[in-house]
C-alpha cells in the first residue's frame, strides 16, 4: 500500500496533444525511456488509433500505445499536457483541462505574448482563451525558474526567440549595450517549419540552397522583443532576419550589439560566464570559440561564445541550439521537470550526435 501511493505520487500521467509532428515525436523520444512518466494519451487525428511503433519504428518496444483522436476528457485525466499543436489550438481546450487541475506546456505561441492586441495583430486570430494569458508564464528556466514552478500553464518559447534570448540576456540585464540597435541574424534548419507537407520544405527546395525570409516582418520578432525589454528594463529596437538553410535540425544565430561604454572581450567572457554559471543547459565556450549546431545535435544544450571586435567596437555573440530539443521538446521537459520538483535535467542529459 505504501509502496502504491509512493508509485501513484511519482509516476507522472502525460498526454501530448499533436504527437505525430516533429515536436511531438521528439517529445516522446524524450520521455519513452522515463521510469517516473507514464504515456497516457498521445494525440493524431488523421492515425487515430495507429500503434504509435507504426509510424515511428524508432519508439518499438518502448511506447505499446496508439494514438488517439484529441479528447478533453482523457486528456484531463492526466498531470500535464503537452500542446505541440500548431498556433491556435491549446488556446480553444487548454481552459477546460485546467479546471480539471491539469497543468499545460504550450509548445505553440498562443500563450507566449502578454499583450494581445499584439498576438491578434501578429497571428491573425482573435485569442479565444484572453484571460488564460496573464496566467501563463514564459517558459525560459533561465529567466523565469522560480514562476514556472508554481505555474499551471508554461507557453515554452519558439525556437530562434530561445537562442536569441540567451544569447543577448548577459548583455541587456547588465546594461552594457545600446538598446536602439540590436541585430538578430538567425538560421534554422528545415524541421522548424513542421512535419506537415510544405513545397518550401521539399528537399529540391530546401537543400543546396540558403535564403532569408520574413525580412519585412516575422511573428517571433515581438516574443524576443517582448523577453529584451523585460531583461533591459526598456525599449529595444530589434533587426531579426531568419534564414532557412540546408540542415534538418539547428539554430544558429549571430547576434551584434553596440558597447555603450569601454569593453573588453575578457569582460565580457567574465559577465557570460557568471550568469551562466549555474545552468546546466547553457554553455559558454572558451574565448574565440565559433560553436556549430552540430555541437547540440540532439541535446537540450545552448552553447555560445561572445566576441569583442574592437575596429567596428561591436559586441557579437554567436548563439546555437537544436530547434527540436532546447529550441521546444527538450526545454518543454525542463519545464515538465521543473514544475514537477525534479531535478532539472531528468531525461535531458543527452550528448549531441555531432554527425
Ligand atoms: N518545429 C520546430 O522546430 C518548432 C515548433 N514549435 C511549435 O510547436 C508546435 C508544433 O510544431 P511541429 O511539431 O513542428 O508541427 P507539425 O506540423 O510537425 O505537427 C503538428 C501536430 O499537431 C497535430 N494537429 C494539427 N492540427 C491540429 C488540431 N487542430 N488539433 C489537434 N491536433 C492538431 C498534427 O496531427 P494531426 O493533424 O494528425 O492531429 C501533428 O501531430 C507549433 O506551434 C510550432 O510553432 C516551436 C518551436 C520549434
Ligand atoms: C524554419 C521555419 O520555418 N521556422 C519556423 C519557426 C518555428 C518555431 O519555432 O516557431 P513557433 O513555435 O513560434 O511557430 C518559422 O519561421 O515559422
Amino acid at each position: 500500500m505504501h509502496i502504491k501511493q509512493i508509485e501513484e505520487i511519482v509516476v507522472i500521467k502525460v498526454g501530448i496533444v499533436g504527437a505525430t509532428g516533429y515536436t511531438g515525436v521528439e517529445l516522446l523520444r524524450l520521455l519513452a525511456l522515463r521510469d517516473d512518466v507514464c504515456l497516457q494519451v498521445v494525440t493524431s487525428r488523421e492515425l487515430d488509433g495507429t500503434p504509435v511503433a507504426d509510424v515511428f519504428p524508432n519508439l518499438r518496444g518502448y511506447i505499446d500505445i496508439a494514438f488517439s483522436n484529441p479528447d478533453d476528457e482523457a486528456l484531463a485525466a492526466c498531470d500535464v499536457v503537452f500542446y505541440a499543436t500548431p498556433h491556435t489550438v491549446a488556446m480553444k481546450s487548454a481552459a477546460s483541462l485546467m479546471a480539471k487541475g491539469t497543468r499545460i506546456i504550450d509548445l505553440s505561441a498562443d500563450f507566449r505574448l502578454k499583450d494581445r492586441a499584439l498576438w491578434e495583430q501578429w497571428y491573425k486570430e482573435k485569442h479565444e482563451s484572453p484571460e488564460l494569458i496573464e496566467l501563463a508564464v514564459y517558459g525560459l528556466p533561465e529567466v523565469n525558474r522560480d514562476a514556472i514552478r508554481q505555474a499551471q500553464l508554461v507557453a515554452v518559447p519558439g525556437c530562434y526567440p530561445t537562442a536569441v534570448q540567451l544569447g543577448f540576456l548577459p548583455l541587456l540585464e547588465a546594461g552594457l549595450v545600446d538598446t536602439s540597435r540590436l541585430i538578430a541574424d538567425a538560421k534554422s534548419g528545415v524541421s522548424g517549419a513542421g512535419r506537415k507537407a510544405a513545397v518550401g520544405s521539399l528537399l529540391c527546395e530546401a537543400s543546396e540552397s540558403l535564403n532569408a525570409y520574413g525580412v519585412a516582418g516575422h511573428r517571433h520578432l515581438p516574443e524576443i522583443s517582448q523577453g529584451l525589454e523585460k531583461a533591459a528594463g526598456q525599449a529595444v529596437n530589434l533587426t531579426f532576419i531568419p534564414h532557412l538553410t540546408p540542415m534538418i535540425r539547428g539554430i544558429h544565430a549571430t547576434l551584434y550589439a553596440t558597447p555603450l561604454g569601454d569593453v573588453s572581450a575578457q569582460q565580457l567572457q567574465s559577465l557570460y560566464e557568471a550568469r551562466y554559471a549555474d545552468e546546466l543547459f547553457v554553455d559558454v565556450m572558451p574565448p574565440g570559440s565559433q560553436p556549430a549546431t552540430r555541437n547540440v545535435k540532439g541535446s537540450n544544450r545552448c552553447q555560445m561564445a561572445v566576441h569583442y571586435l574592437p575596429a567596428s567596437n561591436t559586441i557579437v555573440v554567436l548563439s546555437v541550439i537544436d530547434n527540436l530539443v532546447k529550441g521546444a521538446s527538450g526545454q518543454a521537459v525542463q519545464n515538465m521537470n521543473i514544475m514537477f520538483g525534479l531535478p532539472e535535467n531528468e531525461g535531458l542529459q543527452t550528448l549531441s550526435l555531432l554527425l
